[in-house]
């Protein structure tokens, strides 16, 4: 099956046949002609009608790829996404690059259990609800070798807007070029209205941002909104999240974590707002949109210097650093303000697992590095044992 192939030696249209490559493992990896892309160089470009037609002469180099995979063959690459994310994130281009070096993503079957499946070296996972984390769970201990991305006990502290957040002010940070904190923030776990005294005594000062607590995948659970006064906080639904506004500018910054590596995008944000002034217009709370999670980059907009310039990178790397061993995650986002007037004081206001990788500018070479280097760890594991 494995043979090198000769031009001439099989009539064409058996040899595109063949060129689905197979994985020794039996699991199926189309060709980039399967899912109409050709390679131009580098880069892989959409087939054209005209190209089909010509398909016996595009065949030959092919022929160069295939023994290339067989040697190159380092990691299988189980994964469980929604099918949302699975459009998102594993695009052609990306399913691609990684199969250049080896790296074979293969869907895991819902229906079927899950050590019957593979055998994968790393698990990649995204899906809600108790099941699933169980049987992950129980899927790490019986397969203490595979790379589960990432365990569900670190995901599930994610996903509740007061655990996510904890720990963050003893980080340490002492010698960096930043510093950050966590907004002032109470939990309303039942009957909002009488959440007004907890806040006074709490000294939270309005506005407040009004989160949901779970976050669950619905779009319910991303619903924000502004809360000028304590007479609003009874229209609020618990169990929520109640967190001071911090006024920056109307910028943020989102920070992709995958792995060791850092990448940081600035995004359009909510406007300051000024008490007094919004206070007169708004009455109860102000519901607003899934601004930051827009894909259209605050990157090349006219912006004062102080406002967007990107946090430093050593304090995003000191940081980083500090986040992945308190989390124990290894694919996650952080959303960070800059306090507006200040140099580099940060807040930071959300944390996302396996976040819209999608919409980070070259996602592909990074993930294809990341999953490369667990290649490579794993293979030295192997070969040092
Ligand atoms: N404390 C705050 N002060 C100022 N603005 C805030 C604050 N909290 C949230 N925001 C704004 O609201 C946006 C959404 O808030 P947050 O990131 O907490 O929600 P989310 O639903 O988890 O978002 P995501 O889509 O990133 O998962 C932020 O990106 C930021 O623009
Ligand atoms: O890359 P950013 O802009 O941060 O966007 C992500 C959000 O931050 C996440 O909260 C989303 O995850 P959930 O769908 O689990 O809420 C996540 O949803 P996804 O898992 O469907 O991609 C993304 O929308
Ligand atoms: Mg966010
Ligand atoms: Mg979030």
């Amino acid at each position: 099956m494995f043979g090198t192939l000769a031009s001439g030696d099989i009539e064409p249209a058996r040899l595109r046949r063949d060129l689905r490559i197979t994985c020794n493992l039996g699991f199926s990896c189309g060709g980039f002609e399967d899912i109409g892309m050709r390679l131009e160089g580098e880069n892989l470009v959409p087939r054209g009608a005209e190209e089909n037609r010509e398909v016996v002469a595009e065949t030959a180099p092919f022929q160069v790829e295939r023994p290339l995979f067989q040697q190159t063959q380092k990691l299988v690459v189980g994964y469980a996404l929604t099918s949302k994310k699975k459009k998102s994130f594993l695009q052609p281009k990306l399913e691609f690059m990684a199969r250049r070096k080896g790296i074979c993503f293969v869907p895991i079957d819902l229906n079927r259990p899950l050590s019957e499946q593979g055998p994968f070296d790393v698990v990649l996972h995204k899906l809600l609800g108790k099941e699933w984390q169980d049987v992950i769970e129980d899927y790490q201990q019986k397969h203490p070798e595979v790379i589960v991305l990432d365990p569900p006990s670190a995901i599930k502290r994610i996903y509740n807007r007061q655990s996510m957040l904890q720990g963050m002010a003893d980080l340490n940070l002492s010698d960096c070029s930043g510093s950050i904190y966590v907004p002032k923030q109470l939990v309303v776990l039942k009957d909002s209205a009488s959440s007004a005294d907890r806040v006074v005594e709490a000294g939270l000062k309005f506005p407040l941002v009004a989160k949901p607590l779970w976050i669950d995948g619905t779009a319910k659970s991303h619903q924000l909104f502004l809360a000028y006064d304590k007479h609003s906080l009874a229209e609020l639904e618990p169990p929520l999240v109640l967190q001071e506004f911090v006024n920056h500018g109307g910028v943020m910054f989102k920070v992709f974590v995958v792995g060791d590596i850092i990448k940081v995008v600035r995004r359009f944000s909510l406007p300051n707002v000024s008490s007094n002034c919004e206070k007169a217009k708004a009455n109860g709370v102000f519901k607003f949109p899934r601004v930051s999670s827009a894909a259209a980059s605050a990157d090349n907009a006219d912006l004062e210097p102080s406002v967007a310039e990107l946090p430093p990178k050593p304090f995003l790397e000191a940081l980083v650093k500090e986040l992945r061993t308190l989390l124990g995650l290894r694919l996650f986002n952080i959303d960070m303000i800059r306090e507006h007037g200040s140099k580099n004081v940060f807040s930071v206001i959300d944390i996302n697992y396996f976040p819209g990788y999608g919409k980070m500018p070259d996602y592909e070479p990074v993930i294809v590095d990341f999953f490369h280097n667990l290649a490579q760890a794993k293979h030295k594991k192997r070969h040092y044992k």
